[in-house]
């Protein structure tokens, strides 16, 4: 045959069949709908996360380990071509960190960010600095997997005069007293982040501003369970890894689009190498066994 018979090289018989036969397929259906891209980084790996201790609203540093994970998590970014208009955070370091390394990967530090407390990882109440698996071994797996996953079981209050309350803290100054908590289940956590999220964040992605959000496992895990509807039942078993991207791409409803990668309940998808990010949704899991 001639070069003119041909179309993506192959015969015009062939894909006059393709083009009539084939129906669109779930990927290319959904792109048709796909409107916005919002992106969730958990902070790379604390100190105390390695130390394996509840941490909650304790400002602790990220270790070496987690500056790498943030730094593999900008050059995951990177390579995939994302850009962003603002950055939020909370008023944790390690979070902060994270971000400013992603941010710095991506060539992106110009970016305005927000840092806002309503974005910090659930508070822990007494339980904060403690070792998880001392805690295990001292009260049984089952009472510490229901403060650590239950949806509406709040841990023990921290004590007023203790140096973790919120309110002995000169970072918390600006914040009514009665906001602050002294202890947090998920769902009180979820109650402070999402109304937020409603005023502020949702407004913004709708108008087109393209954003990315560094913040903690269990704020990270109310908004996917927002976004993915998921049942206070099924979120108990959800935990997310450090360090890596967690991309959604959202209809102009912010409903979520689910992508081949997901690893369910969640729509969205981690970047980089799918084995190892399973791997370290498992190493969260184990830090109580
Ligand atoms: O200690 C914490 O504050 C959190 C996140 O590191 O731990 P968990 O996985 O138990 O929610």
């Amino acid at each position: 045959f001639t070069h003119q018979s041909t179309f993506w090289g192959r015969t015009a018989a062939t894909n006059s069949r393709i083009l009539s036969l084939s129906p669109p397929t779930d990927a290319s259906s959904s792109a048709l709908c796909m409107k916005y891209t919002l992106v969730l980084v958990r902070h790379g790996e604390s100190t105390w996360n390695k130390e394996n201790r509840f941490t909650g609203w304790v400002d602790c540093p990220l270790s070496e380990a987690g500056e790498e994970e943030a730094h593999k998590g900008g050059q995951l970014l990177r390579e995939g071509g994302y850009h962003f208009d603002k950055a939020y955070t909370s008023t944790l370091k390690r979070a902060i960190k994270t971000l400013w390394i992603v941010l710095e990967e991506m060539d992106l530090m110009y970016l305005p960010i927000t840092n806002n407390w309503r974005l910090n990882e659930r508070h822990y109440g007494a339980l904060q600095g403690l070792n998880k698996q001392e805690t295990v071994d001292k009260h049984g797996k089952d009472q510490v997997l229901e403060w650590r996953r239950s949806y509406d079981i709040p841990p023990p209050d921290i004590d007023e005069d203790s140096e973790y309350f919120p309110g002995n803290d000169p970072m918390y100054k600006d914040v009514p007293k009665e906001d602050l908590p002294k202890a947090e289940s998920l769902k009180l956590t979820e109650e402070r982040f999402m109304s937020w999220w409603e005023d502020t964040l949702v407004p913004e992605i709708k108008s087109g501003t393209k954003i990315l959000i560094a913040a903690h496992g269990n704020t990270l895990r109310a908004l996917v369970k927002h976004l993915d509807n998921i049942s206070p039942e099924d979120i108990t078993g959800l935990n997310i890894p450090t360090g890596v991207p967690l991309v959604y791409e959202l209809d102009e409803e912010l409903k979520p689009i689910p992508h081949k990668d997901a690893i369910a309940p969640l729509s969205g998808h981690y970047l980089g190498d799918q084995e190892e990010v399973r791997n370290r949704i498992g190493a969260v899991a184990a830090q109580t066994k």
